[in-house]
């Protein structure tokens, strides 16, 4: 059973806190084992590669090589019901036409001296993308994480995947097709991260690393983060709905659940002005839980990490879905979009009785690879900006270093910088 606690009891602020600082990491120390097999990597490239191959996914991956060829690509798209291809096309068309509009444009203008300034948007040339868990990865997670890449222009796209027993996920592959993946290597864990920043014999280094992956990927990423550029460290799944009364209890029972299943610690909140329906979900959740296939990783995370709370008002329950900041938020309420305005931390919001998060997840056309553990309070989801950078542009013709260069050998002095002061001053004939 998840906890119960209302908003207005003596004790709500404490066990609020508690519920804030609930730690959903499972702890591993797993730092000094990726820092030898990242340095393996950097030493032995390919060699250490189907080495640590071997050991961890159990198979020699000599006789194909690393890389994943046309022809096994073509065999596994070819595996695909057209009814399961139909329904990722129509994600990927739909993720794609979202993030073609958050592309940014260049600007450039000249301010009221005449100095011309500018911001230029680029592509990042080459992007690594991590795809894990072998046959259980998720090729809605391809999609979030490549459509993004290629809308923005990325022109390298390397994805690594693990395949356990050389056993390869055709789903996995057809988005990756559909995505427009360019290389795709059989490996994974950290000498697949390793590989991906500093390259091997077959491998050309990428500028930035993205995708989720467990603790062993994410300690990689970490490591390597500076040499290239990573993405958020994905955390367990979270949601909070904020429900009025007039919801059906199996649809919120079945929403919470759907975060639940996820993970055994990934977390669903359910926020309520209405005591019946905290007590009517409850109840939809332990029917439900007789159901589900992953009852087991539902029924764990729900009682382990799991809350009902009742809220006296909407000002209340507004104030702690902010200070919860969730990854999903769900507004289950009839007046949905007039409480839009009051949320301010949350990666991902759901408007209304007929979205639930599940739409977002495959087909809506946002991204569900979004910031979890409270970090929505300053930061964003994956987006088409986390694969283009900005350089800005600035240029002055010898008016404008009339005008503006002598405060710049002023303050370069004040700095202590001759050669500064010296480099603008020389073109003005000063001293
Ligand atoms: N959003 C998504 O797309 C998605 C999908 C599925 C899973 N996940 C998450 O990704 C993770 C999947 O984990 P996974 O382990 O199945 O796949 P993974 O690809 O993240 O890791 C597999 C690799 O871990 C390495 N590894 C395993 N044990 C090791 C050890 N003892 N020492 C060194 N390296 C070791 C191996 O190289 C192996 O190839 C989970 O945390 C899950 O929550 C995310
Ligand atoms: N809800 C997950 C992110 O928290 C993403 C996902 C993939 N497939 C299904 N769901
Ligand atoms: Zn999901």
């Amino acid at each position: 059973m998840a906890i119960r606690l209302d908003a207005t009891d003596s004790n709500f602020n404490a066990a609020f806190a508690d519920l804030l600082a609930m730690k959903r990491e499972v702890s591993d120390d797993v730092d000094a084992i990726v820092r030898d097999i990242i340095d393996e990597v950097r030493a032995r490239g390919d060699d250490a590669l189907y080495d640590y191959t071997a050991k961890f996914d159990r198979f020699d991956a000599r006789s194909k090589g690393l890389r994943i060829s046309e022809a096994e690509i073509e065999a596994a798209v070819a595996k695909v019901d057209p009814e399961v291809m139909k329904a990722l096309e129509l994600a990927a068309e739909r993720i794609r036409s979202h993030h073609a509009r958050q592309l940014p444009k260049d600007d450039f203008y000249e301010d009221a001296l005449g100095v011309k300034l500018g911001s230029r948007w680029n592509a990042i040339e080459a992007v690594g993308l991590y795809v894990p868990g072998g046959l259980a990865a998720y090729p809605s997670s391809v999609l979030m994480n490549a459509v993004p890449a290629k809308v923005a222009g990325v022109e390298r796209l390397v994805m690594v995947v693990p395949t356990p027993d050389d056993v390869l996920n055709p789903l996995v592959l057809a988005a990756a097709k559909l995505a427009g993946v360019d290389e795709i290597y059989r490996i994974g864990g950290a000498q697949a991260v390793a590989a991906l920043a500093y390259g091997t014999q077959s491998i050309a280094p990428v500028y930035k690393i993205v995708g989720p992956g467990n603790a062993f990927v994410a300690a990689a990423k970490r490591r390597v983060f500076g040499l290239v550029g990573i993405d958020m460290i994905a955390g367990p799944s979270e949601v909070l709905i904020l429900a009025d009364k007039n919801n059906d209890p199996d649809w919120l029972a079945v929403d919470l659940m759907a975060q639940a299943e996820h993970d055994k610690v990934a977390q669903a909140i359910l926020i309520t002005d209405d005591a019946a329906t905290a007590d009517a979900v409850e109840e939809a959740v332990k029917r439900l839980l007789t159901t589900l296939p992953k009852a087991e990783i539902a029924g764990a995370s729900w009682a382990d990490y799991g809350a009902v709370i009742t809220v006296p008002d909407w000002e209340t329950g507004m104030a702690l879905a902010n200070r919860i900041a969730p990854e999903h938020l769900e507004l289950a309420m009839d007046n949905a979009p007039d409480y839009l305005d009051k949320v301010r931390n949350a990666g991902a919001v759901f408007v209304g009785h007929y979205t639930p998060e599940a739409v977002g997840d495959y087909v809506g056309g946002s991204n569900h690879v979004l910031p979890t553990a409270r970090s929505a309070r300053f930061s964003s989801g994956l987006s088409t900006l986390d694969f283009v950078k900005r350089t800005s542009v600035l240029e002055c013709n010898v008016e404008n270093l009339r005008q503006i260069g002598p405060a710049a050998v002023t303050l370069a002095r004040q700095e202590g910088l001759e050669a500064h002061a010296r480099s603008v001053a020389k073109r003005l004939n000063m001293e």
